[in-house]
């Protein structure tokens, strides 16, 4: 099964992600291929310099071992079609698309062995997390070797249905978005609490990066942490307080989460 290829459909900031991985982790460049009309100059420069295979347009003679998906959701439905000759008896299709359901690409690429995966930006420093899902064509083979390519950029979760991976996307796929405006929010307070603007910001960084880095080095809850901190009566009780106060925050991220949540629906629909 692992004859063929690795090819890379769109190597943006994830897909280029993925690819950086495999590198790191040993697959040779002769492994992969990159479909890509159009990759960024750094993209292009490093398929160059690893010697990897770049087609701008999908090749006639290549079957994939397994085929990653990498464009924009609203891409799916124009580049899948043309992606069928790339599959095999044996090749594994896998999408990191935001939306895109695993019947929509069937509906393109045939009844063939599906995953449909959800990382995050964090895929970038190798620190991202996946969750995963797969068709009931994905052999045990088929998904290690999927694993085993997701992997690369940090740890995989593997979900049972689809409607788990659409909670996934609205959590920890764009959820990276919410903590960068989390620093934004925190500086902005900063500086209106007195301090000079690029300080605020390196502040409200440093902490979210350090606090991140807490979590990250050790499996103590998030509440233990948060409740270490807290001095009773002290300054975070005072801040928590207002944060808590009739579940603010919590309410304003379950609407946040729904609303992704919806909107992956949304992309789904139009897949
Ligand atoms: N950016 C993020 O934080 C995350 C993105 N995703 C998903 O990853 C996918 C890619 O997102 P990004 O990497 O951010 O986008 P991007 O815009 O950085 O990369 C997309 C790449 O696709 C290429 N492309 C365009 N048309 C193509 C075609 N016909 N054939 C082959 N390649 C083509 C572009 O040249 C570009 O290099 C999306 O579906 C998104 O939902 C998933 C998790 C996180
Ligand atoms: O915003 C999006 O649609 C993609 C999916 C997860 C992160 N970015």
């Amino acid at each position: 099964m692992t004859s063929g290829p690795v090819v890379l459909v769109g190597a943006g900031n994830m897909g280029g992600a993925m690819m950086r991985g495999w590198l790191a982790s040993g697959t040779e460049p002769g492994a992969i291929i990159v479909v890509d009309p159009s990759p960024a100059p750094a993209m292009a420069e490093l398929l160059k310099s690893e010697g990897i295979r770049h087609c701008p347009a999908v090749p006639g003679d290549v079957t994939a071992g397994a085929l990653i998906v990498a464009v924009k959701p609203q891409m799916m439905g124009s580049v899948l079609p043309g992606l069928k000759p790339l599959i095999g008896p044996d090749t594994v299709c896998i999408s990191i698309a935001a939306g895109t359901t695993i019947g929509t690409m069937a509906r393109h690429l045939g009844d063939v062995a599906i995953v449909r995966s959800m990382p995050n930006m964090a895929a970038m420093i190798g620190r991202g997390i996946t969750a995963a899902v797969a068709n009931d064509r994905v052999s045990d083979e088929q998904r290690s070797f999927a694993n085993e390519l997701l992997m690369v950029t940090g740890p995989v979760e593997w979900v049972e249905t689809e409607d788990q991976i659409d909670a996934v996307t609205a959590l920890s796929g764009s959820g990276p978005a919410y903590v960068f405006f989390l620093v934004e929010c925190m500086a902005e307070a900063g500086r209106k609490a007195g301090l000079e603007d690029a300080m605020a910001m390196r502040l409200a960084r440093a902490t979210v990066s350090g606090a991140g880095e807490l979590l990250h080095q050790s499996a103590d809850h998030a509440a233990a942490f948060r409740k270490s901190v807290t001095s009773p009566g002290g300054t975070t009780a005072a801040a928590l307080d207002v944060l808590m106060r009739d579940d603010a925050l919590q309410a304003l991220f379950d609407e946040a989460i729904a609303a992704a949540k919806k909107r992956a629906h949304e992309l789904a629909e139009h897949g």
